[in-house]
């Protein structure tokens, strides 16, 4: 049992309320024992909690997910664990949501005997042989709760915890403070508790956050603007599988493919790089088998320089420098060594995957399977397909992405596909305003006080300047040979800030060397420090070109970064590059840190108000009319002049033919 069904959430609900029936079981003079095959979640595990003994499978998992939907267990959950766990176990699961398997359950006294048999009939001879016994200590809401003497600094803890880790969001707060109320007799805690739900039950961010689930679901209906969908093409089945270039990415999405019992032939350029990436690969497995204490064959893994082992394998994954010429040579040579009905997958991040198809001999059997770093934690997946790409091979890679255990979202070849695309105009408004006045930590903070992961400088530094700056080289924005720009710097006809380049320039590459936006501990260092340098850099720049710093508020931080990220994210759907907005907010959301209680960036146009996104757009592109990605998207105009439809009819508008397919 997986708990409520989340869609009647919107819906008035009908039906037996559940606290007063799960207080009915708890109370009852018949022993009632809970067996719990598959799922015990949210309601689930709430009415398993009122039962008097709880019997498990091994397979079983048991969790109270709400946090995740903005809300709290509100069916006792919140009064009932911490009486049968304590507070810190409950706290622990209670705010972060997890699952726990049958064996953690057991050690944590949440179940009482773990089965590998049928749960229902070792339950039933369970609750014959405890006939018998008196129910009175059986009854988790008559339990004194298990208050230790430093419970205050356990829920200070706590709420630190959840602030800290919510960026914005209330639920887990509210889960903290309805723990708290288990100190309190169980009929208080429980007004408690209906009182913090009902708070939470209609707000905005429940709202959002369900959305959010069921977009990560709907993702899994790809379809492609020729009609190709999820339900009329079938995947094939990866026996085999190859990663080649086993640096940051290769390593991560091997581990990925072993975890998933997958085999695999991992391939390098030499052997010192090889052997550097297996004493990594092999000690990241090593650990996973630790943490989740499973048997994991590591011999499904093979490192090699051989290409002939390439013959055996259904997939082959490249990883190796983003380089174009590299990568097409690479994908011709495939396609000679490569068993002719062989998958090939490119990693790359935004180079063009039509391209590499072209160099094969089976375009329609390539392509993109853009993961993102570190490759082997984060879940997104961007399934990148190309006018030749056959729905068999991306039936296949959003397959095997599920099967890794990523959401996977499938779409179009363009530059830096979805993610990266709109990626590229918040980065450049973060550029501008450090022209116009602002320091990396303040724009860095607006974006982070928002529920951001990381602002925009923490992030480049974290990914490292010199991805960006040779991605700009690449496309003749910057480098020897290309002329500087006047004031403001302009390049292609556009204001261009040169402000990345020089930092790099200066052999500032972010953590990895130290220092970049901001300065580190030394090289590989993680804290974030402010820097003089940057700040008089900032100075000297300015005054050299004549720019009169200004005060900037966290609101046109926002405005600027934020909605110029959403107006391309609207060109992106305007382009057909995907076929849902849902698409773009999964993406934002899995895999560049976007706070989910917001919904992602296309549901938070929404929020906001597409009237009032629109108006600002065009109020700074009067300010700043050489900012081409200041311009209204003709989407975005379109949907406001027809009233702001809600986000599932956004499609509805694009005239039929756009596709760039
Ligand atoms: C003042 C008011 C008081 C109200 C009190 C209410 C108290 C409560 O009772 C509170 C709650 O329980 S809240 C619900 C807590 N439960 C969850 O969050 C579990 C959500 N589901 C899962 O984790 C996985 O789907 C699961 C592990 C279950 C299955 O995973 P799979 O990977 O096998 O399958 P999915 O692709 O995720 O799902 C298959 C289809 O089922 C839909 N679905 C799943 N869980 C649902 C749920 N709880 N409600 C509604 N639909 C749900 C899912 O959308 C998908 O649908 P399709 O895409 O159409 O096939
Ligand atoms: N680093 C990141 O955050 C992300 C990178 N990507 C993409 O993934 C690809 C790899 O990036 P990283 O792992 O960061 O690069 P990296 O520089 O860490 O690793 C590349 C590896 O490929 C190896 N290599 C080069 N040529 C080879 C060949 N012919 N055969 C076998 N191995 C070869 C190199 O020895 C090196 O170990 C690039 O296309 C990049 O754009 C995609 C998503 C995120």
């Amino acid at each position: 049992m997986s708990g409520a069904d989340i869609r009647e959430f919107s819906r008035p609900m009908t039906g037996p309320a559940l606290v007063p029936l799960i207080d009915a079981i708890e109370a009852g003079e018949k022993p009632v024992v809970a067996a719990i095959e598959g799922m015990a979640l949210g309601g689930g595990l709430e009415l398993a909690l009122g039962c008097h003994y709880r019997i498990a499978h091994s397979k079983a998992q048991l969790g109270l997910p709400e946090v995740t939907l903005g809300l709290i267990p509100a069916a006792g959950g919140t009064q009932r664990l911490p009486r049968l766990i304590g507070f810190p176990a409950a706290l622990d699961m209670i705010i972060t949501g997890r699952r726990v398997s049958a064996g953690d359950a057991l050690k944590l006294g949440i179940v009482d005997q773990v089965t590998e048999r049928n749960a229902g009939e070792v339950a039933v001879a369970f609750a014959r042989s405890v006939v018998d016994c008196p129910l009175v200590s059986r009854r988790l809401s008559t339990w004194p709760p298990l208050c230790p003497a430093d419970l205050d600094n356990i829920l200070q803890m706590a709420l630190a915890r959840a602030w800290q880790r919510g960026r914005g969001a209330l639920a887990p707060v509210a889960c903290v403070q309805a723990v708290q109320a288990a100190r309190l007799p169980y009929s208080q805690g429980m007004q408690q508790e209906q009182k913090l739900m009902s708070m939470l039950f209609a707000s905005p961010q429940a709202r959002a956050l369900q959305y959010c689930f069921f977009s990560q679901r709907a993702v899994g209906k790809w379809s492609m603007p020729n009609g190709a969908c999820w339900d009329n093409s079938t995947a094939r089945p990866i026996r085999k599988a190859a990663v080649i270039g086993l640096g940051t990415m290769g390593r991560g999405i091997a581990v990925c493919l072993v975890l998933a019992g997958i085999p695999v032939i991992a391939m390098e350029t030499d052997e010192k790089q090889l052997e550097a990436a297996r004493r990594v690969v092999m000690a990241l497995l090593e650990k996973e088998v630790q943490k989740l204490a499973v048997g994991l064959h590591l011999g499904l893994i093979h490192f090699t320089l051989e290409q002939r082992y390439l013959r055996e394998v259904d997939l082959v994954i490249e990883a190796v420098f983003e380089d174009l010429a590299l990568k097409k040579q690479l994908f011709a040579e495939l396609s000679s060594v490569c068993h002719p009905d062989t998958l090939l997958c490119t990693n790359t991040s935004q180079l063009d995957v039509d391209q590499l198809a072209t160099a094969t001999s089976r375009p329609d059997l390539v392509v993109g399977m853009h993961f993102f770093a570190p490759a082997n934690k984060i879940k997104l997946l961007e399934v990148v397909f190309t006018s030749r790409s056959s729905p068999e091979a991306v039936a296949t890679a959003m397959q095997l992405g599920k099967w890794l255990g990523k959401v996977s979202v499938a779409v179009a070849n363009c530059p830096g596909f979805v993610g990266n695309r709109m990626l590229r105009p918040y980065v450049e408004q973060a550029g501008f305003l450090l022209e116009e006045g602002a320091t990396p930590e303040q724009v860095d903070s607006a974006l982070e006080h928002f529920g951001l992961a990381m602002g925009v400088f923490r992030m480049s530094d974290l990914s490292g300047l010199d991805v960006g700056w040779r991605v700009r080289k690449a496309a003749g924005l910057t480098g020897p040979g290309v002329p500087q720009g006047q004031l403001l710097q302009t390049q292609q006809g556009y204001r261009y800030s040169p402000l990345a380049d020089l930092i790099c320039q200066k052999g500032r590459l972010g953590q990895k060397t130290g220092c970049g936006w901001y300065l580190y501990e030394g090289p590989g260092g993680h804290m974030a420090r402010p820097d003089p340098w940057v700040h008089a850099f900032l100075e000297e720049y300015r005054r050299v070109h004549g720019l009169q710093p200004r005060s900037i508020g966290q609101q046109e931080v926002l405005e600027r970064c934020l909605f110029a990220l959403i107006n391309e994210g609207f060109r992106v759907l305007e382009d057909r590059i995907v076929m849902d907005p849902v698409a773009l907010d999964v993406i934002y959301v899995l895999g560049y840190g976007w706070p989910a209680h917001t919904g992602g960036p296309m549901y938070y146009a929404g929020e906001v108000g597409l009237p009032r996104v629109l108006g600002r757009l065009e109020y700074y592109q009067r300010v700043h009319p050489d900012i081409p990605h200041l311009r209204p998207s003709a989407l975005l105009r379109q949907l406001v002049a027809k009233g702001s439809p809600p986000i599932h009819k956004w499609m509805w508008h694009i005239e039929e033919g756009s596709s760039r397919l």
